[in-house]
């Protein structure tokens, strides 16, 4: 089939790749030259572990196509796949001007049917809303259906979740529409579920707002683990063996970031409060999350006095979580930014990014940065940091303390080397 995806992002990109290699003739397009033009001449803007080999395999092989012409595309292509950004607004709803803007751009290029599939998040509702939008503009109802596919990749894994995902939710009235679209994944071997689309979009803001509540749960006892003297890493797992409850997902750390669980949680209770559903339990996992920096901000104060400029601290990791290059909603930063305005000094290490952050420091190396420091912190779980020479380690810091923010470091491996673990529920 002949596909035009709208967004050459994350999803968009990671979707191409995986569309084209399945034997589709995909057309990624952008209205940001400079990312299409990198990408024709072979440079992959994001870091997506395998993206790279994957995308050039299906260029040469003449399946996958970039393009700055994005009504061209879409007339051209009689399957349409939004994936654009679906950012948090002011007040915490999802905020559609990128999706608006794309539907406008294909209600002018419509002139016969067209299955558009909504793979961007967006909340209950878009999708009737999407529908009235093109007919309000003159595009007959027969030369479209709208399908919802939302997406449920993890970044740093993005490839393999899309050729080895969990489910394939399609959610159309059009029986004939979702079943082109389930074709579209032929070749994966997936159970498809087949809804409305009301329900494909809140299963997608129902798993991540699960997802988000897994994590404030598990973070929260480990706030308890540490009022006991007892070890998450030892309970998370025994409550995870449940298997009503499941084991992943349950690992204690200094919150979760990324571009999608924060801004989801708060699109869910805004579109809820739009239809005066106020969502007690998602608030709670929010607040969780919020203050989850604070308490372990706390807990190095406690070890190591009072945070201020006479203090050094290293910060390892600025993504949101290892194996990727994204820093939306990263608690590292924001835990950089919190250090910062305490005046402390702050060194700091990431294996791909060093964004501008008022009073860091970058270094080039984890060693570098950990150079002279009264502590180090963890902020993220890159094996890099997992695997650090702890003695070198020992040697650079001028104090002795680390604190694990993601609970993988081996705690025998750091006493070994003569450092103070301080994890997150550890005792
Ligand atoms: N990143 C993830 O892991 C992930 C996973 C599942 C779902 N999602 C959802 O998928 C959607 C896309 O997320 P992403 O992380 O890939 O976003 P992204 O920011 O990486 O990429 C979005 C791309 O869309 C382009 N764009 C915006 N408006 C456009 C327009 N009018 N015409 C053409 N291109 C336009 C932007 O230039 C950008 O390159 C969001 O709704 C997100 O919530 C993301
Ligand atoms: O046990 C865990 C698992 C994750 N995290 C943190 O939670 C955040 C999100 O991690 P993850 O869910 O792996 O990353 P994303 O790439 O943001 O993926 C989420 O968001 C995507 C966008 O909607 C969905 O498609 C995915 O299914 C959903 O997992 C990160 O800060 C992680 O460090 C933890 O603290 N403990």
């Amino acid at each position: 089939m002949n596909i035009c995806i709208v967004g050459a992002g994350y999803v968009g990109l990671t979707t191409a790749a995986v569309l084209a290699e399945l034997g589709h003739t995909v057309e990624c397009v952008d209205r940001d030259e400079g990312r299409i033009d990198r990408l024709n001449v072979g440079i992959i803007p994001i870091y997506e572990p395998g993206l790279d080999a994957l995308t050039q395999r299906n260029r040469r092989d003449g399946r996958l196509f970039f393009s700055a012409d994005v009504s061209a595309s879409m007339k051209k292509n009689d399957i349409v796949m939004i994936a654009v950004g679906t950012p948090s607004g002011e007040d915490g709803a999802a905020d559609l001007v990128y999706v608006r803007s794309v539907l406008l751009t294909l209600a002018n290029a419509m002139d016969r049917y067209k299955i558009v599939i909504m793979k961007s998040t967006v909340p209950p509702g878009t999708g009737a809303w999407a529908k009235r939008f093109l007919l309000e503009r003159g595009v007959p109802s027969e030369w479209f259906d709208i399908v919802s596919n939302p997406e449920f990749l993890r970044e740093g894994t993005a490839i393999y979740d899309t050729f080895h995902p969990d489910r394939i939710v399609i959610g159309s009235p059009s029986r004939a529409a979702a079943e082109t679209v389930r074709s579209l994944y032929g070749g994966i071997e997936a159970e498809v579920l087949l809804t409305g689309i009301a329900e494909a979009e809140l299963i997608k803001y129902g798993s991540n707002a699960f997802l988000a509540t897994k994590l404030s749960f598990i973070n929260e006892l480990a706030r308890v683990c540490d009022a006991f003297g007892a070890d998450i890493t030892k309970v998370a797992p025994g409550i995870g063996m449940d298997s009503r409850i499941g084991g992943k997902f349950l690992q204690a750390g200094i919150g979760y970031g990324g571009s999608c669980l924060p801004k989801d949680v708060s699109a869910l209770i805004a579109a809820s409060a739009s239809r005066d559903q106020e969502l007690t339990l998602l608030r709670a996992v929010e607040r969780v999350n919020r203050t989850q920096l604070d308490v372990y901000a706390s807990k190095l104060a406690s070890v190591i006095g009072d945070i201020d400029s006479s203090k050094h601290v290293a910060v390892w990791g600025a993504t949101f979580k290892e194996n990727t290059d994204d820093i939306r909603h990263s608690q590292a930063i924001a835990l950089m930014e919190r250090l910062a305005a305490m005046s402390c000094k702050i060194t700091a290490y990431d294996p791909l990014v060093s964004p501008a952050i008022e009073g860091v420091e970058w270094k080039d190396d984890a060693i570098g940065a950990a150079m002279g420091a009264d502590a180090l912190i963890v902020a993220t779980g890159w094996g890099e940091f997992v695997e650090a020479d702890w003695h070198a380690v020992k040697q650079a810091l001028k104090g002795n303390v680390v604190l694990d923010g993601r609970n993988v470091l081996d705690q025998t491996k750091l006493a070994g080397a003569g450092l103070r673990h301080v994890g997150v529920g550890r005792p």
